[in-house]
């Protein structure tokens, strides 16, 4: 029977419907709340035209979902690649939901997104393209309405535009409308590293409850992106060599551990255009397809959804999965590692320190009053640990997974916030 639910098309909609029901399930929450948490509050599509450089006008098309306005202004990044689609950003905006409402954030969950190729656009391009987004998006953002942030493709840079547009509108410097952006334009000290160390802060948590010392312990990690690059360097300043990295192009591999800074300087080399982990003369090329399954103490994902699936959950041969990207693992992959003893710390807690520090960001540009990047590493690495520790306290006690333990407390606490306002009389 055909879906009567336009998101229903995306795989990676469905994953996190799915997930939301077997939330449901596990908490016994009201059908009603259920049916409403399963789709988005509101979505706007656009296609919008821009001038390319060499005069042409293209068409794209642009996406922002609100998946709830219940718990305060909605949160969540904006996304530039050629996979985005409206069911892959209500799925990331449903995720973003869940998110804040496990790091008790006063954000409800959004998320945005424009299909094309960053890398394919120059940088004049990449501009007009925000700039006039933000136009068509502009009645349905602000700062206590919904806050965009960076995720893939979108940099501190876009996240500048995006300002200036809207402020331009405004008629004043509106800095609150973002987050992500420069430390200049009111942007917060540790942003750009904070999932990175978020997710770092967990790893080393989670070792801890499995007794591996983190000094010799072995990491592979698949993006070197944002999220991947400081991952790798938090990894390191921890003790563990991190000893293969993937990309879109490929994967390097070296035993002994792989210098980072010395990558980081190959992948941001002018010659090196694709700015690809592939031709690092300090690791061997190995096949993209083994990278997830290389041998390790860690495995971070830390580019795309749905990537480790049944086939490759099988393989895997790591102690740990922690999840850096935002819906890497299957529900059908979920099942096979429930039976292994692969110990998984889910997404939503994960890389839940990017939109922590943009919490942050928001709050001291609302109050207009900066704090130092040492006073953002301490209470992100509070908020971290004590929703580390919720997460395990409902898993431990509840008998669920560290996913659906992690799921639930954020499902539960929109849905508490649903209620207590009467939206059912
Ligand atoms: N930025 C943030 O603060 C947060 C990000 N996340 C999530 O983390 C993940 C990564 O985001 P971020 O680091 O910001 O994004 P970036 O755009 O900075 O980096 C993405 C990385 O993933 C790689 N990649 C893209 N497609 C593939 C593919 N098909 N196979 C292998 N590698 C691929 C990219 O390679 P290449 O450069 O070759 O394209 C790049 O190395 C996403 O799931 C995002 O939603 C979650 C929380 C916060
Ligand atoms: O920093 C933010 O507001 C959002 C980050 C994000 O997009 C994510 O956590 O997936």
């Amino acid at each position: 029977m055909a879906s009567d639910n336009l998101y229903d098309s995306s795989p990676v909609y469905r994953m996190a419907a799915e997930q939301l029901r077997a939330v449901a399930a596990a908490i016994d929450l009201d059908p009603g709340i259920a049916a409403r948490l399963a789709v988005p509050k509101r979505s706007l599509i656009t296609g919008f035209p821009v001038r390319m450089d060499d005069g042409a006008t293209r068409i794209f098309m642009g996406y922002r979902v609100q998946h709830s306005l219940t718990s305060g202004p909605s949160k969540g990044g904006l996304r530039y690649a050629p996979s985005v689609d409206l069911g892959e950003v209500a799925a990331l905006a449903m995720w973003m939901s869940w998110k804040c409402g496990i790091m008790n954030l006063p954000f409800a969950g959004a998320k945005g997104g424009i299909t094309c190729d960053p890398a394919a656009l120059s940088a004049g391009e990449k501009e007009r393209v925000t700039r006039r987004f933000t136009e068509e998006v502009l009645s349905i953002i602000g700062p206590r309405v919904d806050v965009m942030a960076p995720d893939v493709g979108t940099d501190e840079q876009t996240m500048a535009w995006i300002m200036d547009t809207y402020s331009m509108k405004i008629g004043y410097a509106v800095p609150e409308v973002v987050t992500g952006k420069p430390v200049e334009l009111g942007g917060c000290m540790g942003r750009r590293e904070a999932t990175g160390r978020g997710v770092v802060y967990c790893v080393r948590a989670a070792l801890d409850e499995l007794h591996i010392d983190p000094v010799g312990a072995t990491a592979v990690v698949q993006g070197f992106g944002n999220v991947g690059s400081v991952t790798c360097e938090e990894l390191n300043k921890i003790g563990t060599k991190v000893v293969a990295i993937g990309d879109r192009y490929g994967a390097i591999r070296n035993a002994k551990g792989i210098d980072v800074a010395a990558l980081s300087r190959h992948v941001n080399a002018p010659a090196n255009t694709r700015r690809t982990v592939v031709g690092f003369a300090g690791a061997d090329e190995i096949a993209a397809d083994d990278l997830l399954t290389t041998e390790c103490t860690v495995l971070v994902p830390a580019a795309m959804e749905r990537v480790v699936t049944e086939t490759v959950a099988g393989k895997l041969r790591c102690r740990v999965l922690a999840e850096g990207a935002n819906g890497p693992t299957t529900p059908n992959a979920d099942a096979v590692l429930a039976a292994s003893d692969i110990y998984i710390i889910p997404d939503v807690l994960c890389n839940a320190g990017g939109v922590t520090v943009s919490y942050f960001e928001w709050v001291q540009d609302i109050q207009q009053f900066m704090w130092s990047e040492e006073d953002v590493n301490h209470e992100l690495r509070k908020l971290m640990m004590q929703a580390f520790t919720r997460v395990r306290k409902q898993a431990v006690e509840r008998k669920l997974s560290n996913r659906l333990a992690a799921l639930s407390l954020g499902v539960q606490k929109v849905a508490t916030e649903k209620l207590k306002r009467g939206l059912f009389p």
